[in-house]
């Protein structure tokens, strides 16, 4: 994770974790320190980003192959731990979709106060396109932004929302070029 300050009150968070930050473990831990120590520093909002085409891949796929019970736990603990962080900031925070955003990518977008994407791009939650379901939390950060039927639809589908039609929907703010 980088950090570039704009001015002294806004700091740019950049993911740079080749190819495409899939959110390892130790990624979620950086995001989530990187975010309580601009907190602490009195920083008024962030921009979060990725350094490389792709904004977030979601989870680390590679990591959950044949993990052991106390990686997943301890996995799975980063991942609400940096949600709720990010979630409940007391920054503004605007991610700043400079790729595409798949499953946890999108919960990242979505967990922040505003979402500009650029265009030609994806975004949304395809969980069930591999047999799986997004937890609970990320259904209602979904449900919250889109509405609950839409939000229903799009995540028994896997939907990949266009960055047109996530405007439209709601999903994302503005698109920017
Ligand atoms: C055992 C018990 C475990 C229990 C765990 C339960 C878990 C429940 C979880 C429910 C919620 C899940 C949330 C998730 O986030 S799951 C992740 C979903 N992500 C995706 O579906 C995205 C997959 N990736 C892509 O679609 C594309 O890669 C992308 C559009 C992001 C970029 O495309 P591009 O063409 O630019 O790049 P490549 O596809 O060529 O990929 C480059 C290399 O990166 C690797 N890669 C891609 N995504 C991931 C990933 N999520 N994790 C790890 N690695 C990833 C890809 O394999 C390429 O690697 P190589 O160069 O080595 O081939």
């Amino acid at each position: 994770v980088t950090v570039e300050m704009k001015s002294s009150k806004v700091a740019i968070v950049r993911m740079n974790r080749p190819p495409v930050n899939a959110l390892s473990k130790d990624l979620m831990h950086g995001l989530r320190r990187t975010i309580c120590d601009l907190e602490d520093n009195d920083v008024k909002g962030i921009v979060l980003t990725s350094s490389s085409k792709v904004f977030c891949a979601g989870l680390d796929l590679a990591e959950l192959l044949n993990p052991t019970q106390e990686f997943v736990s301890s996995f799975w603990k980063e991942l609400q731990g940096l949600w709720i962080t990010l979630y409940s900031s007391r920054l503004v925070t605007v991610a700043a979709v400079n790729g595409a955003a798949p499953a946890a990518g999108c919960m990242l977008a979505l967990s922040c106060d505003y979402r500009m994407m650029s265009s030609k791009n994806v975004i949304g939650m395809n969980e069930t396109k591999f047999g799986l379901f997004p937890p609970p939390w990320f259904v209602e950060l979904m449900a919250d932004t889109v509405g609950r039927r839409k939000a229903e639809m799009l995540l028994l589908q896997g939907t990949l929302l266009s960055t047109e039609d996530a405007l439209a929907c709601g999903m994302i703010d503005q698109i920017v070029e």
